[in-house]
């Protein structure tokens, strides 16, 4: 395991960034969890599955929150032109037909009701804060961290090509339709991530900049890790399920 505390340290050419914002995704990026590799072994509950859509909802309801915050602070308009793809892409152009939508769909087609997911009441206290934290790191860091914060999505594609074959291969309650939201996603995510690594490369210029965008993607990976954690410790056995928290009916 790498400590990327001071990977930067008397500076790194362009290219040596790029390496190793890489290699923090090979080492921490959610596809290496336990809960992940449950998933994709077919070894879940359709409890377990129910509670990952319904905690899962709650990042991606943030998503354009935290979107339309850096856009917010962005002062060049050609950046906030493109940024601004993403939040059309999860809102829509109503707001209830783009991925936000298709992602109620899946917590649905997994046998949830809407309004329980959409409520976020029944998502555990570790998903809130860790979605939450997210938001206030993008609304509080430098716009660079933010946006560096979002090169998680460089490894999406990489994590949905593993999921999505898993899930129809193994869970025979699950259709195609029910997984539409990562159809378009590994597209959208390759767009969006290239011009985000554009950007970081270009103005992470400093070796002091360049450790906080290192920084930046090493909190994003922990967000996500930690929500994975929350879901295992809460629906793993024995399981602690928090009160208040969602309790599958489901086995
Ligand atoms: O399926 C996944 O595991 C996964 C991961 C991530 C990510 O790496 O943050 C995103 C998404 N999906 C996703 O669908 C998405 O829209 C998204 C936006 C962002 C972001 O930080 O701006 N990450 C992700």
């Amino acid at each position: 395991m790498t400590d990327f505390h001071e990977a930067a340290k008397g500076g790194l050419t362009s290219a040596q960034l790029e390496e190793v914002l890489r290699q923090v995704g090979a080492e921490r990026y959610h596809n290496r969890h336990p809960f992940h590799h449950q998933m994709t072994a077919g070894a879940l509950t359709k409890g377990q599955m129910q509670a990952w859509a319904l905690n899962r909802y709650c990042y991606q309801a943030v998503i354009p929150r935290k979107d339309a915050t850096i856009i917010a602070r962005a002062e060049d308009p050609a950046f906030r032109a493109e940024w601004r793809k993403r939040v059309e892409d999860h809102d829509g152009d109503d707001g209830w037909n783009g991925g936000i939508a298709k992602w109620l769909k899946l917590a649905t087609g997994l046998g949830l009701h809407a309004e329980m997911v959409k409520g976020e009441r029944f998502a555990l206290p570790a998903t809130r804060f860790a979605v939450g934290a997210y938001l206030s790191f993008c609304a509080s860091r430098s716009l660079l961290e933010a946006v560096a914060s979002s090169l998680t999505e460089l490894f999406s594609p990489v994590i949905i090509g593993e999921r999505v074959p898993a899930i129809l291969a193994k869970y025979d309650y699950v259709t195609r339709d029910t997984l539409a939201y990562f159809e378009k996603r590994p597209e959208q995510a390759s767009r969006d991530s290239n011009f985000a690594l554009a950007y970081v490369l270009s103005h992470a210029d400093t070796p002091e900049r360049q450790q906080a965008a290192i920084d930046a993607l090493v909190f994003k990976c922990d967000v996500l890790w930690a929500m994975l954690d929350a879901l295992m410790h809460a629906y793993g056995e024995p399981g602690h399920i928090p009160p208040g928290a969602f309790q599958p009916e489901a086995r």
